[in-house]
């Protein structure tokens, strides 16, 4: 079996922006900040939420991870022995039986900083699992199961099924993913349609809502942590750098990868709208296939996240409609209280147009004669009704907006290709009010592309 001996990424992590960095050759593998920073000392912010959480802990009856001060003094792993008092059935008995009971160990499937993924199959039912081996003196993976189990059920997010331990390793049986990572599939596929784009970030926008409202940040959205299902379902991977909040709770823990990380992160003060930054950055790759901050070295990855900006004019966005710009251009605001919601998102005219559910219908079918990149859909049912609160959201920010519901249903009911032409120049109209506009990225200054792609597998893993 591969060793798996790196460190792992724990809450310790902080920053210092500005110090000398890695050689950008180092850094082409997804990285998180986290890596740049292992050595240096654990966050007071991580320390203050931890302790938080142990205190509410105790109030509450529920096992959180233990500080991570009380951690390093104890034996190892006691928190996670701890953490699996709570979490279910499966995992209990995975305390007391050895993995190799239960399951044969396979082929590995994946390889991460901090351990390694194996394919396994349940001895008793022959279902298959994916199984992350974590060496126990490089982790405290408490924190990890913890959130993965207080997360458990949704169907977007990685199941774990039970967690073993041996004297070196812990192992995190989980759901496998046989669609493998949705990097990989854009690696392949290149630029997204709207359509596609939007149902995925659609999909993801609902797991980080679960997540939010769930009390948990998960500080890492990335195409690498997001895996598919054979039938091509999402699933949000990889919580070893999440962290749980209360309500209103700012963070200041500087984590996350370089080219997906918000602004505020690097800045030390932020939220959980981190998340919808990051969801951001991928919505972005989608639509033009490349990543909209970037650099030939850490430092100018983060100083392009600080100041730089999109710029929409460019030959790159040609073909993308104007909703789909504006939805980028208000989840990659600097200004965090101008930045979307993951609910605002989802209300988002573009998100309502090509996923709401009687569209979805309507937009499959490909005819002949109409422009434009998307235009080729025929509308064949009942016209499309957008919610009013959608509308209403431009309608705050600007009276000159339209409302998408006012989209002359009769018009509509014409079922040809002007009517999505019709529908589409409406939503081409809707734009923010200029005092929005001028809480976004600044004036559209073309981003310095540092290669003609960026993506392939080396450039979207290190997120630059
Ligand atoms: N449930 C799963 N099903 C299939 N493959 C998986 C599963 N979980 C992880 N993998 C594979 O293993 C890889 C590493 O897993 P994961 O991201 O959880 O580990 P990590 O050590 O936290 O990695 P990272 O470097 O991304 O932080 C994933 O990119 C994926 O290819």
């Amino acid at each position: 079996m591969e060793s798996y001996g790196r460190k792992r990424k724990g809450p310790e992590i902080s920053l210092s922006i500005g110090k000398s960095l890695t050689p950008l050759t180092d850094l082409w593998s997804h990285m998180s900040l986290g890596d740049y920073s292992r050595q240096k000392k654990r966050s007071k912010e991580d320390e203050a939420k931890e302790l938080v959480g142990s205190i509410r802990s105790v109030v509450e009856g529920n096992f959180t991870a233990p500080p991570g001060k009380v951690a390093s003094m104890d034996p190892l792993c006691r928190g996670l022995k701890r953490k699996i008092g709570c979490i279910d059935r499966a995992t209990q008995l995975g305390r007391k039986k050895k993995i190799a009971q239960e399951y044969d160990l396979g082929a590995k499937i994946g390889h991460g900083k901090f351990g390694c993924v194996v394919l396994c199959r349940s001895r008793a039912t022959g279902e298959e699992f994916a199984c992350k081996m974590l060496r126990k003196r490089e982790e405290l993976v408490h924190q990890e199961v913890e959130i993965m189990q207080h997360l458990s059920g949704h169907s977007g997010i990685v199941t774990l099924n039970a967690v073993y331990e041996d004297l070196e390793s812990f192992y995190l049986v989980m759901e496998l993913c046989h669609g493998g990572r949705l990097l990989d599939q854009m690696t392949k596929e290149g630029q997204y349609s709207e359509h596609r784009a939007a149902n995925i970030l659609r999909d993801l926008i609902l797991v980080i809502k679960y997540c939010h409202d769930m009390g948990v940040v998960h500080r890492d959205i990335k195409p690498e942590n997001i895996l598919l299902t054979a039938s091509g379902q999402m699933k949000l991977a990889d919580f070893g750098l999440a962290v749980r909040v209360t309500n209103g709770q700012n963070l200041n823990g500087v984590v996350g990868s370089p080219a997906y990380v918000a602004p505020e992160v690097l800045a030390g003060n932020y939220s959980e709208k981190v998340d919808i930054w990051s969801a951001g950055v991928l919505l972005h790759a989608l639509l033009v296939g490349f990543l909209p901050f970037q650099g030939g070295s850490l430092a100018a990855v983060f100083d392009a996240i600080k100041k730089g900006s999109l710029d929409f004019t460019s030959g790159l966005w040609d073909s993308v409609s104007q909703p789909a710009q504006d939805l980028v251009a208000h989840m990659l605001t600097r200004d965090v209280s101008a930045r979307l919601t993951a609910d605002e998102v989802l209300k988002h005219p573009w998100i309502v147009f090509y996923t709401e559910p009687t569209l979805e219908a309507l937009t499959l079918k490909p005819v002949s004669g109409c422009h434009g990149r998307h235009g080729q859909q025929k509308l064949t049912a009942t016209p499309p009704r957008v919610e009013s609160k959608t509308s209403s959201y431009f309608l705050h920010n600007d009276s000159t907006l339209i409302s998408l519901s006012d989209v002359s249903s009769s018009r509509l009911e014409e079922q040809d290709c002007r009517l999505i032409d019709a529908l589409t120049t409406a939503i081409s109209r809707v734009r923010i009010s200029e005092s929005k506009r001028s809480r976004l990225c600044g004036p559209a200054i073309p981003i310095k592309q540092e290669c003609s792609s960026n993506m392939t597998v080396n450039s979207l893993c290190t997120a630059f």
